[in-house]
């Protein structure tokens, strides 16, 4: 049953259990989300299964929950052991003081400095993976699903980057497969009245056995790799796992245990690889509906005139198109959520402790309040001589103590790939195509597919 029919009759504090509201939630996220601020404003006061849930529409409530109260706030005890029980106890699964030791540990090694010395292997997994899919003759064409390309990049980058490894497609499938299907395993998981101890049989599970086998093999088969020799030279993310060192005094210059860093680099694939495709994917249909723009793309790398990836990735109008492509379409749009501590006032709203807050990223991005004219694709609204985006108006990558870790280098990646595809292919939509309505599949999602066609010039 549609929500509308359930929150329109009756007040939202009055729904009994709120059965069709959680379902209409997990179905369609995006759709709830929107009804919900049509229907009651900036806030919207829910009761599901007895428990308090607030939606927060504004971005001035957005920064205030994350930044301004960020101590009165935590990430729900339940989202993070049903994350744990795939991913061990990594910097998106833990909370206190295990959670600020490793994120500590694991924050200079994505400094923009120490992502700039990822830079040479990012872009060799780009030139190999676009080669091995894409037409490398010019004037040569090939119709492509852009989630299929993207995913294919980004799973090169990050295998490149965390562990100096040159995959292959048959791999890269394998992999991404199985991590896609753990996220919507997790996101089920999520709704379930229990979490499921390990030795209960339950839905899914022997396929979720099967797929975290082939993640966690693969992490051992490197770090064992890496560790039986004495000498490491690699400049990659593993190298710098396995030497960051806690420098808070009295911490003893300590390590990460072996088990944190094969359960960081579980997180740095399931958070780092689908979030960079999906953005990148509708950059893509972007660019292949917005041939001026290309052009005007095509004209910044010309007149930069250089070779030097750095420069290329610092270019103004290459990244304005990609933050505004996550503008349009945030990636992590789903599971923005965090628990009140104690009792606290979000605006004029008050907050009881324990309620769960949530942060809906898409209807922030689109809100006409922050971005005049929100659905139409306009780069210069982040062109560094624009006017100052709304505080909280635009969080692809959070804000506050957990704002995401990858952030430089996701960018940086993400500026890499633009700038290769921008440079060596034409696109256009695949006949017959228009672009997508998306939907959220853990990460943003074109509903039915993207296909492109794309000219090698
Ligand atoms: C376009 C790409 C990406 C987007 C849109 C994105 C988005 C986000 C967001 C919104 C959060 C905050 C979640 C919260 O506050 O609850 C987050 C956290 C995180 N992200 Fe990303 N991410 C991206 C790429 C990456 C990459 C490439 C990596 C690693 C290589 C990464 C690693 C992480 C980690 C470890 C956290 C947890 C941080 C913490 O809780 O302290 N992300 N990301």
């Amino acid at each position: 049953m549609a929500i509308t029919t359930s929150i329109e009759q009756v007040p939202s504090r009055k729904i009994s259990l709120g059965l069709s509201l959680l379902r209409h939630i997990q179905h369609d996220p995006l759709g709830a989300a929107k009804q919900l601020q049509q229907q009651y404003g900036d806030v919207a006061k829910l009761n599901i299964l007895f428990r308090r849930i607030y939606y927060f529409f504004s971005p001035e409530a957005a920064r205030q929950i994350l930044v301004d109260h960020q101590s009165d706030f935590v990430r729900e005890s339940r989202q993070l052991k049903v994350f744990a029980s795939f991913q061990g106890k990594n910097v998106l699964t833990t909370e206190g003081a295990d959670w600020d030791r490793q994120r500590r540990i694991l924050t200079p090694g994505f400094s923009p400095k120490r992502v700039a010395g990822y830079m040479d292997l990012m872009n060799a997994a780009i030139h190999d993976s676009v080669s091995a899919e894409l037409p490398v003759e010019p004037g040569k064409t090939a119709v492509v699903d852009a989630d299929f390309l993207t995913t294919r990049v980004t799973m090169d980058v990050i295998l490149r980057t965390l562990f100096s490894y040159a995959t292959t497609q048959a791999e890269a499938a394998k992999v991404s497969i199985a991590i896609r299907a753990l996220s919507r395993q997790s996101m089920r998981e999520l709704f379930w009245p229990i979490i499921p101890p390990k030795w209960l049989p339950y839905p899914g599970r022997a396929a979720k056995l099967e797929q975290l086998k082939i993640i966690h093999t693969l992490i051992d088969e490197h770090i064992q790799a890496r560790t039986s020799t004495n000498t490491d030279s690699k400049q990659d993310v593993l190298s710098m796992l396995l030497a960051a060192r806690d420098d808070q005094p009295g911490a003893g210059n300590a390590s990460l245990s072996a088990q944190e860093i094969h359960d960081n680099c579980f997180v740095l694939f399931a958070a780092g690889f689908d979030t960079a495709s999906s953005a990148m994917s509708w950059w893509i249909g972007l660019m292949a509906t917005h041939p001026g723009i290309v052009e005007q793309l095509r004209q910044e790398i010309t007149a930069a005139n250089t070779t030097a990836l750095e420069s290329i990735a610092r270019l103004p109008l290459l990244n304005a198109t990609i933050k505004e492509a996550m503008r349009l379409y945030p990636p992590s749009t789903a599971l923005f959520t965090r628990v009140a501590q104690k009792d606290v006032v979000i605006g004029d709203t008050p907050v009881a402790k324990n309620t769960l807050v949530v942060i809906p990223i898409w209807n922030l991005h689109h809100d006409a309040r922050s971005f005049a004219e929100p659905n139409v694709f306009r780069p210069e609204r982040f062109l560094p001589d624009a006017p100052a985006i709304p505080r909280g108006a635009y969080l692809p990558f959070g804000a506050g103590p957990h704002f995401c870790l990858g952030q430089h280098f996701a960018s940086i990646e993400m500026a890499l790939i633009a700038a290769h595809l921008i440079q060596h292919f034409d696109f256009a939509l695949a006949e017959g195509e228009t672009l997508p309505e998306p939907v959220v599949d853990l990460v943003l999602k074109p509903k039915s597919g993207l296909r492109v066609r794309v000219t090698r010039r």
